[in-house]
């Protein structure tokens, strides 16, 4: 088993790595051979692959890619939050686990960005994209903005919504994600998105099937009542 990135953080501000998070830890170790072969062995471009992991939390998957998926190939990472804290932390979590594992930072280059989804980047241009969103069923229907969240307060509880509710079926942020998701990965590029089983993901399945992405269920895992499940979607050339 490979082992799990140091966090330093305040969790008043972020959200704390939970069995979601291990479920895409778990996920990413189990297609290691995968991502390597087509980041690495199959990419004909000249410029590095980039790794792209949309709300990032306290960044402990990006790291772990970095540490334990990558850690001999150069890939530039980009991570992106609409909690500014989250994006801080995320470069901090990865300076912190690569001192530690003693692996060279020459092995790449990250950077983070406050901005909703993928909004910081071009089309075509993500190798490898990983999200856990939030997925959590909920009233509120809106997705959120950064417009007046840049500074959340601590105990508003803001960052926490943010992090969890995810409106109707849980769906509305990821479904935003979705619409735009073969327009932003480069050719042969992937994304690991988890869902809850009130998210629907077989339904997902079925309509992005329809994208023209390849897709596949690699991960599922009950935690307690919560039913939780990765879909790889690959832009297959
Ligand atoms: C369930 S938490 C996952 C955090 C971390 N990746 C992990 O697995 O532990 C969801 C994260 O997505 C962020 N988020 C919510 N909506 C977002 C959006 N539209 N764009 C970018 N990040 C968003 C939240 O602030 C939160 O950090």
């Amino acid at each position: 088993m490979l082992p799990t990135p140091e966090v330093i953080a305040d969790f008043n501000r972020i959200y704390e790595p939970a069995e979601d998070t291990f479920l895409l830890l778990d996920c990413l170790e189990e297609q290691k051979l995968f991502l390597n072969h087509i980041l690495f062995d199959c990419k004909k471009k000249a410029s590095p692959p980039l790794v792209m992991e949309i709300g990032t939390g306290s960044g402990v998957i990006t790291s772990f890619i970095q540490n334990s998926i990558f850690p001999n190939q150069f890939a530039i990472y980009l991570t992106t939050d609409l909690n500014s804290y989250a994006c801080e932390t995320s470069l901090k979590t990865s300076e912190l686990n690569l001192e530690k594992s003693g692996i060279s930072r020459l092995n790449c280059v990250m950077d983070s960005v406050q901005c909703s989804l993928t909004s910081c980047v071009v089309n075509n241009s993500v190798d490898l994209l990983v999200f856990n969103p939030p997925y959590v069923p909920s009233a509120n229907s809106e997705i959120p903005t950064i417009n007046g969240q840049s500074n959340i307060d601590q105990d508003s509880g803001a960052w926490l919504d943010m992090a969890l509710n995810g409106g109707d079926d849980g769906m509305i942020v990821t479904a935003k994600l979705l619409d735009n998701l073969h327009d932003i990965l480069a050719d042969n590029g992937v994304a690991y998105i988890l869902f809850c089983a009130r998210n629907k993901p077989d339904d997902v399945y079925k309509q992005m099937k329809e994208r023209k992405l390849q897709v596949e269920k690699v991960i599922f895992r009950k935690c307690g009542w919560e039913e939780l499940s990765v879909l790889r979607l690959w832009k297959r050339k």
